[in-house]
């Protein structure tokens, strides 16, 4: 999420249309723009249920945080081995009412179910990530995300710009704020756990972020009539630390990572939340828990939400890889930089795969 002080510059991105608005008007064709070039349209087995990332490891914090030692140890070796064999996990358990799971997700609803006037009064400028429209538009000819996208920063106060924040629906603003407060709770408690699992003391991440950066974002995929053309979210890693994701009940099937070079898609659990390792993470460790592509695509009868909380260092920070994690046998990978820095480019360059993570990387030549 891009700190207030950057200011939207003259960036031409034409036109863009709501998807929302597009799926009333029953196009009978696709839109250009959507239309991905061939090597980057969702394969057919690729969104059919039988590509499911099945070993996804699904961790039950309750036995971290309340269970007997033998129960920690063993949950926390799981977190390890999701940590460095997948980058993400479910996580079960997680302590956050299903009641509130659930008013986020009809506030949500409610909101991009307004007509469209409405949510146009909170306009995400071309080159900025917060408000109602689509983020990452760079140029006139970039291939547009099937998704409408509403985002804020919220954490620290600097972050948010109130005219963003939403009238309507009535509780909208408040049950954004009760709801992140809980999850930045729960990444606190994530980024502890993650910490121990890597052999460090719990607190050592809560100390070097400083007041952390939390953002939002509601990504609300309407059906596609050709999913097979589109991607609902274009391949990126997060440019977070820590990234949770709550899945609309009874949404279509979408999120998908890259494992093994092959996507594969995330079977939602009821109630449990997906946590991802991002960039910052990676830095960190100099590797050893990578942040993992991921993209997500669109279904042809189901519509999708999910809302995604980004938890990231503050923007003074300096980071670089932990001397733990540097040795002959693992040399350094990345430079030390400010995180700040890092945002700010991140938020300024389209989502294109692990890219974005090459301002940070030591070439190796
Ligand atoms: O909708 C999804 O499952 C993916 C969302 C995501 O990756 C993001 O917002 O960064
Ligand atoms: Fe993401």
């Amino acid at each position: 999420m891009a700190p207030l002080t950057l200011q939207p510059s003259p960036i031409k991105v034409g036109h863009i249309d709501d998807v929302q608005e597009l799926r009333k008007s029953k196009l009978s064709k696709i839109p250009q723009r959507f239309v991905r070039d061939l090597a980057e349209r969702p394969s057919l087995p690729a969104i059919s249920e039988s590509c499911f990332a099945s070993g996804i490891p699904v961790i039950d914090l309750s036995r971290i945080v309340n269970g007997n030692p033998d129960e920690f140890y063993r949950e926390i070796l799981m977190l390890k081995t999701a940590c460095t064999d997948w980058g993400f996990f479910q996580v079960i358990s997680h302590g956050i009412d299903i009641s509130m799971l659930e008013s986020i997700e009809t506030a949500a609803m409610d909101f991009f179910n307004l007509p469209l006037e409405e949510k146009q009064k909170y306009p995400m400028a071309p080159g900025t990530v917060q408000g109602y429209g689509q983020a990452f538009v760079f140029s006139e000819d970039q291939k547009l995300d099937w998704c409408n996208m509403f985002a804020l920063g919220i954490e620290p106060h600097y972050m948010r710009n109130p005219k963003l924040w939403p009238t309507k629906p009535p509780k909208f603003r408040e049950t954004i704020e009760i709801y992140q407060t809980e999850i930045r709770n729960l990444c606190k408690k994530l980024m502890k756990y993650i910490a121990i699992s890597l052999g460090l003391r719990g607190e050592v991440f809560e100390e070097m972020f400083g007041a952390a950066v939390q953002a939002i974002r509601m990504n609300y995929y309407p059906p596609c009539p050709r999913p097979d053309l589109v991607l609902g979210l274009s391949p990126h890693s997060d440019g977070s630390a820590l990234t949770v994701l709550q899945q609309g009940k009874g949404s279509s099937v979408g999120l998908q990572i890259l494992n093994n070079n092959k996507w594969v898609s995330v079977k939602p659990i009821p109630n449990a939340l997906i946590v991802n390792i991002g960039d910052t993470i990676e830095v960190l460790t100099n590797g050893k828990y990578k942040s993992v592509e991921h993209r997500a695509v669109t279904h042809k009868e189901k519509d999708r939400l999910s809302i995604v909380t980004f938890y990231a260092p503050s923007f003074e920070v300096e980071l670089g890889p932990m001397p733990q994690f540097v040795d002959e046998i693992n040399p350094i990978k990345y430079r030390r930089y400010n995180h700040g820095d890092y945002s700010k480019h991140y938020v300024t360059n389209k989502l294109q795969g692990k890219k974005t993570l090459e301002f940070a990387k030591i070439s190796t030549f």
